[in-house]
């Protein structure tokens, strides 16, 4: 490999800087031109840092080598931005993937967040621990599907239903994780969805079911003889980075339920409260509260311990908006509390996407789910469980410190911010 010299280097930033600046090159051809994505991502900064009269230097300060990253992460890259990580733990988890104690990383500008869920945690593990369970796991995407009558577009569901033998196989050409497991066929007029339902293995999968589902959508136009017409591969019914009816329903990802038994005494040491102080106010406010909102998402924060695991392993962050629909759910048993959480559509993956990018993966090898496991999707579904046990974690604590009178007290001492 040529190696430049330090004047060879100078002057060719120099030069991509003035093409910049006169317009005759775009920030998009500079990996190109400069030909490493490293340099470029320095040319960028540079130009913004005149431009603006700024200094990136924060920005500029990161662990990521461009070069891997360019292609797979991110376009027009500048450096990158940094988010305080936060363990909560030890938290027990008894699923059928996830097996023991975990101290488990969550990224976020929330003063008081991770305090609340630690305590949370704490008492979800004095109780003896949570139990989790992946009921169905399945990621979906759905083309919208033109037919000119009802009539045509019945004709087509069913072909599509009766030849999901010759599909699975077309699959098999382009994924060797992913396997079609079912398509689920829904009729407006004369429109027609095939929801094609997707095993990933320890993928989350979206690239996964876009690639195989725009392969076969050229196999329908290729086989199908009646007239159609894909409008698009996806047509929303998938339903991604949108809350959706039909992912709470049917699923998307992995649908997971956390439960534990919170013992009573441990509530009021830890808690300073009851099991019936906890369960009324999860019954008048997550679920009074939220129907009367509209809201369709009935909790009380899991969006928050979503998003910041999220951000620590590298899922895909948009997806928060599905990944944190939610039902907490609560009885008084004796003198103890049930608690649950039920996530109907938590889309998590251990390979693929972000969870390679060096400190994401570093939060999943603390989990002990980094990359493929053993067998292929074992690793997703263990990760799919201890988030739903965090979140369990997470709506026990605020019930409890909206119970005491806490939340406000807390926010004032540990996350006003700094102006
Ligand atoms: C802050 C606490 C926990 C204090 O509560 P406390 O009982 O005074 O805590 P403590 O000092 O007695 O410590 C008890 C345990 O809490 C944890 N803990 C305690 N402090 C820390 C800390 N600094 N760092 C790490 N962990 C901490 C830790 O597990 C500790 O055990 P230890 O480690 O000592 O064995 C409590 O007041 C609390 O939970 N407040 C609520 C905070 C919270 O959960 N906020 C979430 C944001 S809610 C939101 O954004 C959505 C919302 C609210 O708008 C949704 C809606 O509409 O409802
Ligand atoms: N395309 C779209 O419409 C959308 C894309 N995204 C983005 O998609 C990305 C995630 O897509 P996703 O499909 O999860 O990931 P990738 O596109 O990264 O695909 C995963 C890759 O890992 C390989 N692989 C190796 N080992 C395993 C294993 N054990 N289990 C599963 N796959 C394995 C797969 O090979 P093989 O396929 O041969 O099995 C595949 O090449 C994210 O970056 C996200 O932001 C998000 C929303 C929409």
């Amino acid at each position: 490999m040529y190696l430049m010299s330090n004047e060879e280097l100078s002057s060719k930033v120099e030069e991509a800087l003035s093409k910049l600046e006169s317009g005759e090159l775009s920030f998009s051809k500079l990996d190109s031109f400069l030909g490493n994505p490293n340099l470029a991502a320095l040319v960028r900064r540079l130009f913004l840092e005149r431009k603006y009269n700024v200094r990136l230097t924060s920005i500029a300060s990161t662990v990521i080598d461009f070069v891997g990253v360019v292609g797979h992460n991110i376009e027009n890259p500048i450096g990158a931005a940094q988010i305080p990580l936060g363990v909560v733990g030890p938290l027990k988890v008894q699923g059928d993937y996830a097996r023991g104690e975990f101290y488990v990383p969550m990224a976020t500008t929330e003063g008081a967040l991770v305090a609340g869920v630690n305590r949370g945690v704490k008492a979800v593990t004095m109780s003896g621990g949570a139990r989790s369970k992946v009921l169905y796991d399945g990621m979906t995407r759905a083309p919208i599907i033109w037919t000119p009558s009802v009539v045509e577009a019945q004709s087509l569901a069913s072909w599509i239903k009766g030849n999901i033998g010759a599909l699975r196989e077309e699959v098999k050409k382009v994924t060797r994780h992913g396997e079609l497991v079912d398509v689920q066929t829904y009729i407006v007029g004369n429109i027609l969805w095939p929801r094609f339902v997707f095993r990933t293995g320890d993928a989350m999968g979206m690239n996964i079911a876009t690639i195989a589902s725009d392969l076969l959508c050229s196999y329908i136009d290729e086989h199908y003889k009646g007239e159609h017409r894909c409008l698009s591969v996806s047509g929303n019914l998938c339903s991604d980075k949108k809350p959706s009816s039909i992912n709470r329903l049917l699923g998307r990802g992995k649908y997971v339920v956390s439960e534990a038994i919170v013992k009573g005494d441990v509530l009021r040491d830890l808690m300073r409260t009851t099991p019936e102080s906890v369960d009324f106010i999860n019954k008048s406010k997550n679920l009074l509260g939220n129907a009367v909102a509209g809201s369709p998402s009935f909790n009380g924060h899991v969006a928050n311990i979503i998003a910041a695991i999220f951000i620590a392993t590298g899922q895909d962050v948009a997806q928060v908006v599905e990944s944190s629909m939610a039902y907490t759910w609560t009885e008084v048993r004796g003198n103890d509390l049930y608690i649950s959480v039920t996530l109907p559509s938590l889309e998590v993956g251990t390979v693929g996407g972000g969870t390679w990018l060096p400190t994401q993966r570093e939060a999943l090898e603390l989990l002990g789910v980094a990359g493929g496991g053993n067998p292929p999707g074992v690793n997703a579904l263990k990760l799919a469980e201890i988030v739903a046990a965090v979140a369990l974690a997470g709506e026990l604590n605020l019930l409890a410190s909206q119970v005491t009178g806490e939340l406000a007290k807390a926010h004032e001492r540990l996350g006003r911010g700094r102006g």
